[in-house]
């Protein structure tokens, strides 16, 4: 197999490649590093923990080395933390260049992120919504001679999520030269291939890992099914498994609100879990020092909502909980990523409630593979749950008292105002919105379950028996 070398990379490179361990390319590496070196747009999707980030690092530094000046790369992606975990990779492997690098994300000081802008760095890496604040707001620097515009989790930040970055990337794509190298990167791209082939058009080379399956092989996916009621006393149940199973065991939790998210972490800490949370609502300094305490190991649960699920690099992570069962099956593709990285191993696990099969079979589907479902002793489980319903009760009842509910709403506002939107009239718009979106979704579920239940009519002999329905314990119903 070809090396760093023979793939085209300077001696300097090589060295530092060899001085962080990496021995060999991966595929993905391989199959980038020359096209970009070659000055062609690349366009790269493979699976999670593959070495992306490492694939337009280092054709970038070696083009930075050959002919240096600042702003030579613009890169964007969607979170703040994985700003700063490609900063990191730039800094490292680009130690022997003096390279001087800046991060731009918000939650941070903007007077001194503008300082640093006017200071000519040659890579910027930021989030969309800061930097385009900058560019509109001062003019003490441009991007009109960037040479690499690299969008990380590039499908992410074209599509309209509850973060939408659309505005933010006009103003962006209208500060970047038209002639410049475009790269970008994912572990779900083929999902936007279309508008992304629009922003690389410059002899595009589009490198897509081959794989029956769409997530990483060394990864035992499981699911559980359980009752919406004592889904809690489950989790509880399985981090105590794993924690007295494995030795030196990380594990991230992924929770679909930030509420949840911070009254799991409550919880969790009420049962002596070293947990940590990572939310939007936390101020930035706070969310930094989470994640620091977590990668460190001094805590080894981390309780995370969507803001965790793309791109973070923890190697010690060795499993995935997935809360809630992700509603959309390529946010569960990069959550499960979070483990079983670069070669290791890593267990996933997922609750599925009643309400959740339909997601569940979604996923399957798209990965192309079914989970195994996942045994657990019921009776140990029963034994927890009054236990762990009263906590939770404490907690959210702490958590009223501290008005979580009412900070979120103030910051909101505030966020739309500096956006220059009305409030009120937003949420109005939301409220209809959100109607019209209940509406559909009635409308799909009843549609899904009458043609499920035409199938299961039809057809006499299948492959698989059908997923029974969990029932509520007896015991859980007497618990409300
Ligand atoms: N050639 C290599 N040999 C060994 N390890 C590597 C190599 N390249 C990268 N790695 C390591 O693999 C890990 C995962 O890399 P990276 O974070 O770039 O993955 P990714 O493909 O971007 O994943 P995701 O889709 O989750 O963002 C990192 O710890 C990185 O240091």
């Amino acid at each position: 197999m070809a090396g760093f070398a023979e793939i085209g990379l300077s001696s300097w490179l090589v060295e530092q490649c060899r001085q962080l361990g990496l021995k060999q390319p991966t595929p993905v590496q391989l199959g980038c590093i020359p096209a970009i070196l070659e000055g062609r747009d690349c366009l790269g999707c493979a699976k999670t923990g593959s070495g992306k980030t490492a694939a337009f690092v280092l054709p970038i530094l070696q083009k930075l080395s050959e002919d240096p000046y600042g702003i030579f790369c613009l890169v964007l992606t969607p979170t703040r933390e994985l700003a700063y975990q490609i900063a990191e990779q730039f800094r490292v492997l680009g130690k022997p260049l003096g390279l001087k690098d800046c991060i731009i994300v918000g939650g941070m000081d903007m007077v001194a992120q503008a300082l640093e802008l006017s200071r000519k760095p040659h890579v910027v890496i930021a989030t969309p919504g800061r930097l385009a604040d900058h560019l509109r707001s001062s003019n003490t620097f441009n991007m009109k001679k960037i040479q690499f515009l690299v969008m990380d989790e590039a499908d992410r930040l074209l599509e309209q999520g509850c973060t939408d970055f659309t505005t933010d990337l006009e103003t962006i794509l209208a500060a970047v030269p038209a002639r410049r190298q475009t790269l970008l990167f994912s572990a779900t791209l083929t999902d936007t291939l279309k508008e992304l082939q629009g922003l690389a058009t410059n002899e595009p080379f589009f490198w897509e890992a081959q794989a029956t399956v769409r997530t990483v092989e060394q990864l035992d996916q499981r699911y559980l099914l359980v009752p919406e009621k004592v889904k809690d006393a489950y989790l509880v149940h399985l981090v105590q498994t794993f924690q007295d199973q494995l030795e030196d065991c990380s594990i991230i939790i992924f929770t679909n609100t930030c509420k949840t998210c911070q009254i799991l972490c409550m919880m969790l800490r009420k049962f002596n879990f070293p947990t940590v949370a990572l939310h939007s609502m936390m101020k930035q300094k706070e969310r930094f020092a989470a994640l620091a305490k977590f990668k460190s190991s001094i805590y080894r649960i981390l309780i995370a909502t969507d803001v965790a699920s793309r791109g973070l690099d923890i190697p010690t992570v060795q499993v995935v909980i997935n809360h809630n069962t992700p509603g959309l099956p390529k946010i569960y593709i990069h959550r499960v990523g979070r483990t079983a990285r670069a070669g290791r191993q890593g267990q996933a696990i997922t609750l599925v409630t009643q309400y959740d099969i339909h997601l569940l079979h979604a996923i399957e589907e798209q990965i192309k593979q079914q989970l195994a479902e996942l045994v657990v002793e019921e009776a140990e489980v029963l034994q927890i749950l009054t236990q762990v319903n009263v906590v939770r009760r404490e907690c959210e009842i702490k958590l009223e008292a501290s008005h979580f509910d009412e900070k979120k709403e103030i910051n909101k506002r505030k966020q739309m105002i500096l956006e220059g939107k009305d409030p009120d009239l937003e949420a109005k718009r939301k409220a209809e919105l959100a109607k019209i979106k209940q509406q559909n979704r009635r409308f799909k579920e009843k549609v899904g379950q009458t043609l499920r239940r035409q199938k299961a009519e039809s057809t006499v002999r299948r492959s698989r028996p059908p997923r029974s329905r969990p029932q509520e314990p007896a015991q859980a119903e007497a618990q409300d």
